[in-house]
């Protein structure tokens, strides 16, 4: 479903932010990114999701390339940032159907896909408010409630636990299972390890670009716990 190879990314000071990366995400996979601060997760998602153009190597999203072909490629997945930028002049709701809009997603499948997930995150009474109204984990689940809209095939989420309370982190958690158990794919970052070690089918672990550890989450564990693992390669690399 996603295919790094080689992905090679430098800021205007030349520094390689990101340096040769390279891992697959497939079809009904969980895939947790984990690194400390400005170890290059973010740089990463952002070339993934066509943000960011990138010097050398090619990403894949259902083999169609990201720089080749990158409509066919947005139009398959859902990208939410660590801090998504909401429309706070407009309800909840105006913003979940804009989003619908902007991916065609017919009227039926759009409310059926509102009302579950705002039921789910529990602000389904506070869709007719604006946004600006909105705290800042409402507002996390608003933009989480809009990348299941056009039902993608993959999902890449920035720090997506973030502001969320515990029963919201439990029902993402839940969500993204399910997501994935109906064959789609999720890349995210995070520095939550337990829940990377909980959710995980795979990871990978970072360190100033470069990709430090890559395998399922039982082959980057080993015998240990991932907070382990994590602190040796971080601290011996
Ligand atoms: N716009 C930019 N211009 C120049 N350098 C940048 C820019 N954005 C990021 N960097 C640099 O690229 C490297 C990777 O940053 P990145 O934001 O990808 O890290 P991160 O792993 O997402 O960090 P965090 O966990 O703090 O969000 C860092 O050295 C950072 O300073």
């Amino acid at each position: 479903m996603l295919k790094l190879i080689n992905v090679c990314k430098s800021y205007k000071n030349n520094k390689k932010a990101i340096d040769n990366v390279s891992f697959e995400i497939n079809k009904g996979e969980i895939f947790g990114f984990i690194g400390h601060n400005g170890a290059g997760k973010t740089t990463t998602i952002k070339a993934v999701v066509g943000i960011h153009d990138f010097e050398d190597g090619e990403i894949l999203i259902n083999s169609k390339s990201i720089k080749k072909d990158p409509i066919e490629c947005k139009k398959q997945l859902a990208y939410i940032p660590d801090n998504p930028d909401l429309y706070e002049s407009l309800t909840g709701i105006q913003y979940l159907n804009f989003i619908a809009n902007i991916f065609n997603v017919d009227k039926k499948d759009r409310e059926y896909r509102i009302k579950y997930y705002s039921k789910q995150f529990e602000i389904e009474k506070d869709l007719g408010d604006l946004i600006s109204s909105y705290s800042h984990g409402m507002k996390q689940k608003l933009a989480l409630i809009s990348a299941f809209i056009h039902n993608p095939n993959l999902l890449v989420l920035d720090e997506p636990f973030v502001g969320l309370d515990p029963k919201a982190s439990f029902t993402l958690k839940e969500i993204m299972k399910d997501f994935c158990d109906k064959g789609g794919s999720i890349f995210f970052s995070t520095h939550v390890l337990e829940v990377a070690e909980k959710i995980c089918d795979k990871i990978a672990i970072i360190k100033e670009g470069r990709v430090l550890s890559y395998g399922t989450t039982d082959e980057v564990k080993g015998d240990g716990s991932l907070e382990n693992i994590f602190m040796e390669l971080i601290d011996n690399e």
